[in-house]
């Protein structure tokens, strides 16, 4: 890969940025983080200072997203829109001006789709209708994806945009509105165990399909695309659908915890199903995951949920 052997990582005190960082070390890159400690990003003086103040480097991963998950996403999609879109345009606007020889590598989301009941391939991409309940988030997305193809064609720039999975592992927020839905039923289900319930909720409808990676797993592919792929908005998952019954049923096997599953009429549900079809970059990178959902969350619940 040209340009130095430097990164910088922007969210490295996020989910993903604390799994990505002590992962391009690992491979002798330098990292320069840039996380809370430089302010409100939202705002371009934060922004503008943290880029032109870095060295010089060879890719910027831009892993910096606001999201929710659950019933109070329906409720919040202009914030969401306002605070995730000016994120991403300070940041390609400093990209350009301060670090034009980076690669840009930022992470996008399925809600940038319109809804479908099929997989969803490159050529879908903004053809239509976001779910209501990403409305403002997934507009936000576009504006990077499309933005960062934009920038690079105007200014002579290079990126990758890599549509990701629904990610759960160490470092994700554990608040029940501010995880991945995947985080975020383990941890309900951790606190009802040890409350001695007798049975567990699964919101909406148990057969909502979704994609699911252990943060590890995505990283490896988010580095597999980069080495691949220049100047797309690329899907990056395992074209490996999973239903919420089989993430819960999974979950309550990491806690070894045997109770029925219940669904209420009326709790929150998502789109009801969001698939990627990522077979361009499987047929290129041969990528594939290693850790599967069950073992993925065992792993998940030794590093957080030890003894519970
Ligand atoms: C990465 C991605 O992450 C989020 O999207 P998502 O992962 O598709 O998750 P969701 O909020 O659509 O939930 C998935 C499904 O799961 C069911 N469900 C069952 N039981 C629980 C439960 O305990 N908690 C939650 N939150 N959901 C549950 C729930 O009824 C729903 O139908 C967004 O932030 C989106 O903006 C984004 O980019």
């Amino acid at each position: 890969m040209p340009g130095p052997e430097r990164d910088i990582v922007i969210g490295a005190d996020g989910f993903l940025g604390r799994n990505l960082v002590p992962r391009l070390r690992a491979e002798g890159r330098e990292v320069v983080e840039i996380g809370r400690a430089a302010g409100d990003l939202s705002d371009w003086a934060n922004v503008e200072h943290a880029l032109r103040a870095a060295p010089q480097a060879g890719r910027i991963f831009h892993v910096v997203t606001r999201q929710r998950t659950g019933a109070v996403q329906y409720d919040i999609q202009g914030e969401l829109l306002a605070i995730n879109a000016r994120v991403h345009l300070n940041v390609l606007e400093a990209w350009r001006l301060y670090q034009p020889q980076a690669k840009l590598v930022s992470t996008g989301s399925s809600c940038t789709y319109p809804e479908s009941a099929e997989p969803l391939p490159e050529a879908r991409f903004g053809q239509g209708p976001t779910h209501p309940s990403v409305i403002g988030y997934g507009l936000a997305k576009q504006v990077l994806a499309t933005g960062s193809a934009a920038y690079a064609h105007q200014y002579g720039l290079t990126f990758l945009h890599c549509v990701l999975a629904t990610l759960y592992g160490p470092h994700d927020n554990k608040a029940s509105d501010r995880s991945h839905f995947v985080g975020a039923l383990l941890d309900r289900a951790a606190r009802e165990k040890a409350a001695g319930a007798q049975q567990f909720e699964v919101w909406g409808n148990p057969q909502t399909v979704r994609e699911v990676l252990y943060v590890d797993d995505q990283i490896d592919a988010i580095l597999a695309a980069d080495r691949a792929f220049d100047n797309e908005i690329l899907n990056c998952a395992a074209n490996a659908p999973v239903t919420v019954e089989a993430v819960a049923r999974a979950a309550l096997a990491a806690l070894d915890w045997s109770v029925p599953l219940v669904s209420p009429p009326g709790s929150f549900q998502g789109a009801a199903y969001k698939m990627l079809d990522s077979t361009r970059f499987l047929d290129r990178t041969g990528w594939r995951p290693r850790i599967d959902l069950e073992a993925g969350l065992r792993r998940l619940v030794a590093a957080e949920y030890a003894g519970r």
